[in-house]
């Protein structure tokens, strides 16, 4: 089934079941999710240098993936500017490559997965999945926002989709395609909902209780 938002995929190989399930093996996998310009990054960034989660953010990959010039990277940059998501094979092979380079085994998956197909395709069971709950109203003030701050910077470049029409489009993708992946994990109790609306210290202080449920987990409180 072609899902709304997806580029098609025929011209890729998916990668095999064995090596998800593998790669998976000793890992504790966070999800963290929320709509675009929630916050996601922001908090990874902390959360990564706090508490020493590997943080893997699929759309900075795919922006590397850009970066370097590639067939794939010049499909890639094409729906990244419509607001589309990539091929699931492509995102997934970006994420089992870069897990595979880490000896961490703590890793926090940002902006991923985004529909169902990239779900059933990676195989990973996370222990938890963050949902940065965020307006749209306040999430698009910040994209914007975030496009006229970053050019100020030497060497920084905006991002081709924070702009007013692609914002648009992303958030009618995140409510077609991202949403449906948000009820799954809510409805099989691993979802943890965080009010993003808040200033980032603030949310920080609520993703680390969270977090701490998980490290008790883990020492067998
Ligand atoms: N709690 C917050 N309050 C105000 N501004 C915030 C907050 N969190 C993040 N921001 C700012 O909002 C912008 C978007 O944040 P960030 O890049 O972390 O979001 P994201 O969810 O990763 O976005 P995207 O979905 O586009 O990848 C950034 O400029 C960031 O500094
Ligand atoms: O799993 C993913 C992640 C990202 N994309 C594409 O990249 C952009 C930007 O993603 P951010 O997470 O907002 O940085 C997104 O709009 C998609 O085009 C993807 O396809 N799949």
């Amino acid at each position: 089934m072609e899902l709304p938002g997806a580029a098609k995929t025929e011209d890729h190989v998916p990668p095999s079941k064995e090596a998800n399930e593998q790669l998976s093996k000793g890992y504790t996998v966070v999800y963290v999710l929320g709509c675009p310009g929630s916050g996601k990054s922001t908090q990874c960034s902390k959360i990564s240098a706090g508490l020493g989660f590997f943080h893997l953010s699929a759309g900075d990959l795919l922006q590397e993936e850009i970066n370097s010039g590639s067939e794939d990277g010049k499909m890639i940059a094409d729906l990244k500017r419509e607001g589309r998501l990539v091929p699931s094979e492509i995102v997934v092979k970006l994420l089992q490559q870069a897990m595979q380079r880490t000896g961490n085994k703590k890793s926090l998956i940002d902006g991923f997965p985004r529909n169902e197909e990239n779900q059933n395709i990676i195989k990973i069971e996370p222990e938890l999945v963050l949902l940065l709950d965020c307006s749209e109203e306040e999430s698009t003030r910040r994209l914007l926002n975030r496009n006229q701050l970053i050019p100020l910077l030497p060497i920084m470049k905006g991002r081709v989709d924070d702009n007013a029409e692609t914002i648009k489009k992303r958030f009618k993708v995140y409510s077609e395609s991202t949403l449906p992946v948000i009820n799954y994990y809510s409805s099989n109790g691993k979802l943890r909902r965080i009010d993003a609306e808040r200033p980032i210290e603030e949310v920080y202080e609520s993703v680390k209780e969270i977090l701490s449920e998980l490290e008790q987990k883990h020492q067998g409180h």
